[in-house]
């Protein structure tokens, strides 16, 4: 597995880190807040976020400034006074592209060198005969890809990267796709701590229990959202909803369901498909680390 040695930063002491999503598109600011360049689709989703259900999963928002002539939106931000923390960026949902990309994949000129690379980088076998010809890809089939091809497409979430307590950074799961390899990750970042395990069980059961509550919820898609997990030495562990960059209103009188296939059309998302997931692997980590603790102390 490719490993890179995280930079501690000296001058704050902490190990702040953006562990997924588009390079410097988020730093951190000033006053225990992060900055994350504008983008009006999720300044939208977090304003109507602050006054639902859901704030208490959020980190909060402080609105949107203008600094040397580009445009961001201030966060809350999670890493704030945790020590050497943990930290997990788990991508939600059973399908991470817009329906929007259907009909951009029918228009010219959609095709991607950039993807195509990066689809033969991790399996050269993966494009087929004519994409190798015209070295390119669509968005929407390297998307799909992706899905495919780690855990999105069957569990509803996949691992996008960890960082552990020492800033060791591993970002390499594209392959991470079965039931078996994501509890293993998941045993790994947790370093099969029964009250780390115990308390994300607890936050995403609590999470899943708010979900029904609110109205921004069952109204909007949400595609490409990440469930971001912190642990520290202290013992604090929370989890928070992030990114809602490509988070849209469904049309007037849809109500998502979230746990249903997707069809086209329908706009279905998967999420609750992938908090369950998540919830049954985990409480399972949990149950094992349990029954295991019990037998070494009986024997
Ligand atoms: N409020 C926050 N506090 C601390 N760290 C954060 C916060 N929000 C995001 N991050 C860090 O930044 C990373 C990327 O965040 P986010 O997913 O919002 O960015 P993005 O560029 O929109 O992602 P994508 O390209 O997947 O759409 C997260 O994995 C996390 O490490
Ligand atoms: O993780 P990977 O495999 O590197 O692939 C990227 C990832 O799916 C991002 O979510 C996506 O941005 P959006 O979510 O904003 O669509 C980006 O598209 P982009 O290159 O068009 O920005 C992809 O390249």
């Amino acid at each position: 597995m490719f490993l890179t040695m995280m930079q501690w930063s000296k001058r704050r002491q902490s190990s702040w880190v953006q562990l997924a999503g588009h390079k410097g598109n988020i730093q951190q600011g000033e006053g225990g807040k992060v900055l994350k360049k504008f983008n009006v689709v999720e300044d939208t989703c977090l304003q109507a976020l602050m006054s639902d259900p859901l704030h208490l999963f959020v980190p909060r928002y402080y609105g949107n400034i203008s600094r040397n002539g580009e445009r961001y939106i201030r966060l809350e931000d999670l890493l704030s006074g945790l020590r050497k923390p943990a930290i997990m960026d788990c991508k939600m949902g059973i399908r991470t592209y817009q329906e929007e990309e259907i009909i951009k994949a029918k228009t010219k000129g959609s095709l991607r060198s950039d993807m195509y690379q990066k689809m033969e980088n991790v399996d050269p076998t993966a494009p087929t005969a004519e994409e190798q010809a015209q070295r390119g890809v669509t968005k929407l089939r390297y998307m799909q890809w992706r899905d495919s091809t780690s855990s999105t497409s069957t569990l509803g979430l996949r691992i996008e990267g960890i960082m552990m307590e020492n800033g060791t950074v591993l970002r390499e799961f594209n392959k991470t796709r079965t039931k078996a390899q994501v509890t293993e990750t998941l045993l790994f970042f947790t370093k099969r701590q029964v009250h780390i395990l115990k308390a994300y069980v607890s936050r995403l059961e609590a999470l899943r229990e708010t979900l029904k509550e609110s109205s921004f919820f069952n109204t909007h898609e949400i595609i490409g959202s990440s469930l971001l997990f912190l642990h520290d030495q202290t013992c604090k562990a929370n989890i928070w909803m992030i990114d809602f960059g490509k988070t849209i209103p469904a049309p007037e009188n849809v109500y998502l369901k979230h746990d249903v296939p997707w069809v086209e059309g329908n706009r279905e998302d998967g999420y609750l498909t992938g908090l369950t997931s998540l919830i049954s692997l985990l409480h399972a980590c949990h149950e094992t680390r349990c029954a295991r603790m019990l037998a070494t102390f009986l024997n």
